[in-house]
């Protein structure tokens, strides 16, 4: 079963030209895609129409095949996918990290106590204990992408979408990443410059530039 499938989108920003235009991709059930692609090729704007954050001027999205129509859809898509903005002051808004930790959780109505028991574990998992009480937004650019990583993926999504996950990130935050993204048994689609990261941690590369989604061996 395809996880994505994209049919001849198409998607420009207001008064400006294509991004897109018949843009076409398939990402496979369980796959780890990387995606690499020259500055504006159109990397973080795809994560944003997969998350029915952008809408297309015309062409099809379907996730687990269904076709997103309505903004129904995508809310429902969106509880099963863990998304990581390029910019993680994009992402953190809670007064405390803890919080923002446990908001995804709480948002979907699991019990505080519970939610902060999966808070303690992700913390240890990520060595970022001693950060919940901070302010996200006074925290380093790498914390910052810790803490956001610990957001998305308390929720344990089936589908991770990470926008440039090691921009920034000092070699602990990229193995701690590595090494999540070892044992997770999802899909995960990453936007990077990084290709050793990519190599360590996916199963298939494709190459963005103008609309052509292409599979690089
Ligand atoms: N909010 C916006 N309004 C207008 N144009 C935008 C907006 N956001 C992005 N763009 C333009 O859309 C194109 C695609 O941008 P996007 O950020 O998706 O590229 P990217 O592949 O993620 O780039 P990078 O590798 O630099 O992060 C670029 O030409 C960019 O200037």
């Amino acid at each position: 079963m395809n996880c994505i499938t994209l049919k001849d989108l198409h998607f420009s920003y207001p008064g400006t030209i294509n991004v897109f235009s018949g843009l076409d991709m398939q990402i496979k059930d369980g796959e780890k895609a990387g995606i690499t692609g020259t500055n504006g090729a159109g990397k973080s704007t795809l994560f944003l129409l997969l998350m029915g954050l952008l809408k297309p001027q015309c062409g099809t999205i379907s996730l687990w095949n269904q076709s997103m129509k309505t903004e129904q859809d995508f809310k429902q898509a969106r509880l099963k996918t863990g998304f990581l903005f390029q910019d993680p002051d994009d992402q953190l808004f809670c007064p405390s990290v803890e919080e923002d930790i446990a908001f995804a959780l709480l948002n979907r109505g699991v019990r505080k106590d519970e939610a902060l028991r999966k808070v303690d574990a992700i913390c240890d998992r990520f060595a970022i204990g001693h950060l919940r009480k901070r302010v996200p937004f006074h925290l380093s650019w790498g914390q910052k992408r810790l803490v956001s990583l610990a957001g998305i993926l308390i929720t344990q999504p089936e589908l991770l979408l990470l926008d440039e996950p090691t921009a920034g990130a000092d070699e602990r935050v990229v193995s701690t990443i590595v090494e999540y993204l070892g044992s997770y048994g999802g899909t995960v689609i990453i936007s990077s410059h990084d290709r050793d990261f990519l190599a360590a941690t996916c199963s298939s590369h494709y190459h963005l530039q103008e609309s052509r989604f292409e599979s690089v061996h």
